[in-house]
């Protein structure tokens, strides 16, 4: 039975009288012990199918089930088998951290949870804090204690939206090294992020939105492998030549271009040079996810021999 099973679920959005397809058809499973990556750019629809997920939103079609249990007509086993780390932060200010996990476990249900309760303030560095109250907490730490209340019912399936927005490396850290453990212990997590280095680091399958379409859905390795291997990083004052410019990234002087093989490389050195170009500072290395979502996200032409090189 799938962790997570999302079958051709869509949803409209009505706002003043407009319709956003949000989600067109979206359709695929995370298996049980999977460490799951869900990438987009803004607005791609992963909050949107989190929600869905969450019972929080009503999919307009289609359907979702966690562990056997559809999120509409059984949200209550649903929920449960769910642990969700939302993106913003939301707490009664008046609790201490022991006092907000011990609420959240009596929502449900759980009773005699010290010890597990004491384990969560332990891994994710909170044990100092246990008695502090909420809002004498700095941000990365109440972003901690939300982690945690999360995980109180010790889900099978562990949910991350963007935990790691504007969040210091140290939390960071912690927080990837908690969580690399529970999935080592048999839960299934499902992490969306904008931060591709860590998707590439922890997931072992990637989903990529696009528009509220599923663009591209694989194991992170055989994605790395079907993108062009190569990157060219260099700096230049010159503007992009064209024929360049629909696999090329620039940030300021930073030129980034996919090439797969060194003939390729010889063809980017050939057009920079044909067209007055010098570049400095040259390197060439392996692409990662970054260059990979890119270019799906793109359409960018996966071969330079799609383009004219005018020599
Ligand atoms: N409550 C809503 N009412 C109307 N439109 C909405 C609503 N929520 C989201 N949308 C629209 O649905 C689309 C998908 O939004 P969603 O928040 O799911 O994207 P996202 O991939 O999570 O983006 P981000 O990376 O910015 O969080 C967007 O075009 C957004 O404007």
């Amino acid at each position: 039975m799938s962790a997570v099973s999302f079958q051709n679920v869509s949803k409209v959005y009505r706002t003043a009288g407009r319709e956003l397809k949000a989600l067109d058809g979206v359709s695929f499973d995370i298996q049980p012990g999977e460490f799951f990556g869900l990438l987009g750019p803004n607005g791609a629809g992963k909050t949107t199918l989190i929600s869905i997920l969450a019972g929080l939103t009503r999919a307009s079609g289609g359907s979702v089930s966690v562990l056997g249990h559809d999120v509409v007509n059984d949200f209550a086993a649903a929920r449960k088998a769910l642990g969700i780390v939302p993106q913003e932060l939301v707490f009664d200010p008046f609790f201490s951290v022991r006092e907000t996990l011990r609420i959240q476990s009596g929502y449900f249900g759980v009773k005699n949870n010290g010890a597990w309760i004491d384990e969560l303030l332990q891994g994710l560095g909170l044990a100092d804090k246990a008695d502090a109250n909420m809002r004498q907490l700095s941000g990365g730490m109440k972003r901690r204690v939300l982690v945690a209340q999360a995980l109180v019912h010790r889900p099978p399936v562990i949910v991350l939206d963007e935990p790691t927005a504007g969040v210091d490396v140290e939390l960071r850290q912690t927080l990837w090294h908690f969580v690399a453990r529970l999935n080592k212990q048999g839960h299934t997590v499902l992490l969306t992020t904008h931060y591709l280095e860590e998707a590439e680091a922890l997931c072992g399958r990637i989903a990529m939105l696009k528009l509220g379409r599923v663009v591209a859905l694989d194991r992170t390795s055989a994605l790395l492998a079907g993108t062009a291997s190569t990157m060219m990083r260099f700096k230049m004052d010159q503007a992009l030549p064209a024929e360049l410019a629909s696999h090329a990234r620039v940030t300021g002087r930073i030129v980034q271009v996919t090439a797969h093989d060194t003939a390729e490389v010889e063809r980017v050195l050939q057009i920079l040079r044909a067209n007055g170009c010098q570049p400095e500072d040259l390197e060439i290395g392996r692409a990662d996810l970054e260059d990979v979502f890119l270019e799906i996200m793109q359409g960018a032409p996966r071969s330079l021999d799609q383009v004219k090189v005018a020599v």
